[in-house]
């Protein structure tokens, strides 16, 4: 399979419109680097059954896919809706139950036992992503009498939001336990933790994870107002984060996101930890063949704003045009790629100006960023035993291919979320680099009289000096030759 067009990342929800090993494998040709499963929808079952069409669709096509395992979190929940969808309007009066029964336009359950008790008369409570609002107005027994303050379509499991109520809860539940352990039987690379609040909340998935002997690629998704608080020690726990807009534009007002968005990118991009743009990035296109103007735009600001992925919901897990979506972020993304500025985002040009770096391999990647805008270099070869360098160099977005070495299998799955990053698995000790780069260069027919080797101490030599070489791609390697 021929290298992508594109250097950012594509995540996609996989769901009903996506699930079939046909379309996975279409998904994947269109450039998905990272297929979501989001557990707070669907069995267990049916989520194994689709594990094993990833694993089945990757082959065929011959790209890896690295598999994420969105944890449900302490997301209120309406319950079941039948017939569904029901439509609620303005001055309408509409309970929420935490008794179990199945709901109707008067009345439906929540999963939240403790609701009754933290609301109050007054109180706002915001329903699928805020399109739809109650105001409390009383509070009896097990029913929260509401009044309808905005009308608006609801279907079971459509998620509920209090904006600034303490609910007494940590991020990481009994379910998401659950799911997690399911998750890492079934093998999957990556979680991401819904709600994090603060670093505690990333730690408790870690540690679930190592007491079942995994170590995955854990995301902290920032959807609450808590995590901007904290967001440096959450930078610092995890593996790297996720701009979910979609409860973030409830949980904080809606004009806020747009900037809060551009420094959430800019400290994951300082941290050297990859960021995911989540949340109606294309969302006409669940029924539309193409996006809006709007939606094209969103999607390459992001990538300007230095976006290490781009994400699908509700396009790629139940719309008409899943596989046109990956398409169409594909190319957005290659054609933004091709005229950024060679710099890098404009937050990573001002926060490194020179001298500011503070580890080795934070100098290693500044000095090679710095290369690469003046010597012609086809890619960048790094071999690594974590993925750090590799994930120090993508933060500058470089215009040529990272190809990140690793004899970890779980640290090229990793790199899956980072920009321009290829991660190859490949043994350390007995790998001649310089002709792996070469070979590397020349087996993708890539442009360039030259290739750069990163290097740095590893577990065969801990004693190694951080080492930046130019090797010519020429057919007489190691000859001076004009560029
Ligand atoms: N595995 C699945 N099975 C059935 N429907 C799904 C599945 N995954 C997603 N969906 C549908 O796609 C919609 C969009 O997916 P998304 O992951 O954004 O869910 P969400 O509930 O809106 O958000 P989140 O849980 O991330 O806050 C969901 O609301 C659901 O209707
Ligand atoms: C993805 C997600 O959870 C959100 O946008 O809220
Ligand atoms: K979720
Ligand atoms: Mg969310």
């Amino acid at each position: 399979m021929s290298l992508p067009a594109q250097k950012t990342k594509i995540v996609a929800t996989i769901g009903p419109a996506s699930d079939s090993p046909e379309v996975l494998e279409r998904l994947i040709a269109a450039g998905l680097s990272v297929a979501r499963l989001n557990f707070s929808h669907g069995e267990f079952a049916a989520h194994a059954a689709t594990i094993a069409r990833l694993r089945a669709a990757e082959k065929v096509v011959g790209r890896p896919v690295t598999i994420m395992v969105d944890l449900p979190g302490p997301k209120m929940r309406l319950g079941k809706i039948e017939p569904e969808p029901i439509h609620l309007v303005a001055n309408d009066r509409f309970i929420l139950t935490t008794e179990q029964l199945t709901g109707n336009a008067k009345r439906v359950s929540m999963t939240f036992e403790d609701l009754p008790k933290v609301v109050k008369p007054g109180d706002r409570l915001f329903l699928n992503d805020g399109l739809v609002q109650l105001v409390v107005e009383r509070v009896k027994g097990n029913d929260v009498e509401c009044v309808v303050a905005v009308g608006g379509e609801l279907r079971s499991r459509k998620g509920l939001n209090l904006p600034g109520i303490k609910l007494g809860i940590s991020a990481f539940t009994a379910r998401d336990r659950a799911c997690l352990d399911f998750a890492l039987e079934q093998g999957v690379d990556a979680v991401s933790q819904s709600f994090v609040e603060t670093a505690a909340d990333i730690q408790m998935v870690r540690q679930a994870a190592a007491a079942r002997g995994k170590q995955p690629f854990i995301i902290a998704k920032i959807e609450r107002a808590g995590a901007l608080q904290h967001i440096e020690e959450i930078l610092d726990a995890a593996d790297g984060i996720m701009v979910a807009r979609g409860d973030l534009g409830v949980e904080v007002p809606i004009q806020q996101v747009p900037l809060l968005q551009k420094q959430l990118i800019a400290l994951a991009n300082r941290a050297g930890k990859p960021v995911i743009t989540a949340t109606q990035m294309l969302e006409s296109m669940v029924s539309s063949r193409l996006p809006t103007r709007a939606e094209a735009a969103d999607v390459a600001n992001a990538i300007l704003d230095g976006t290490d992925c781009v994400m699908l919901s509700a396009e790629s897990a139940m719309g008409r045009y899943p596989v046109e979506s990956v398409a169409t972020l594909a190319s957005i993304a290659a054609e933004t790629e091709a005229r950024r500025s060679t710099r890098g985002p404009a937050a990573m040009q001002a926060a490194f100006p020179a001298g500011k770096v503070t580890t080795a391999a934070e100098a290693l990647a500044s000095v090679a960023h710095h290369a690469l805008e003046t010597v012609p270099c086809a890619a960048v070869v790094v071999p690594t035993q974590s993925g750090t360098t590799a994930r120090m160099i993508s933060r500058f977005k470089p215009a040529v291919w990272v190809v990140a070495a690793s004899s970890d299998p779980s640290v090229c799955r990793g790199l899956a979320f980072s920009y321009g990053v290829l991660a190859i698995q490949q043994p350390d000790e007995s790998t001649d680099w310089q002709r792996f780069s070469v070979d590397w260069v020349r087996r993708h027919q890539l442009a360039g009289p030259l290739v750069m080797l990163v290097s740095g101490p590893s577990k065969s030599a801990p004693r190694a000096n951080y080492d930046l070489e130019f090797i010519s791609t020429g057919e007489r390697a190691g000859v001076e030759a004009p560029l």
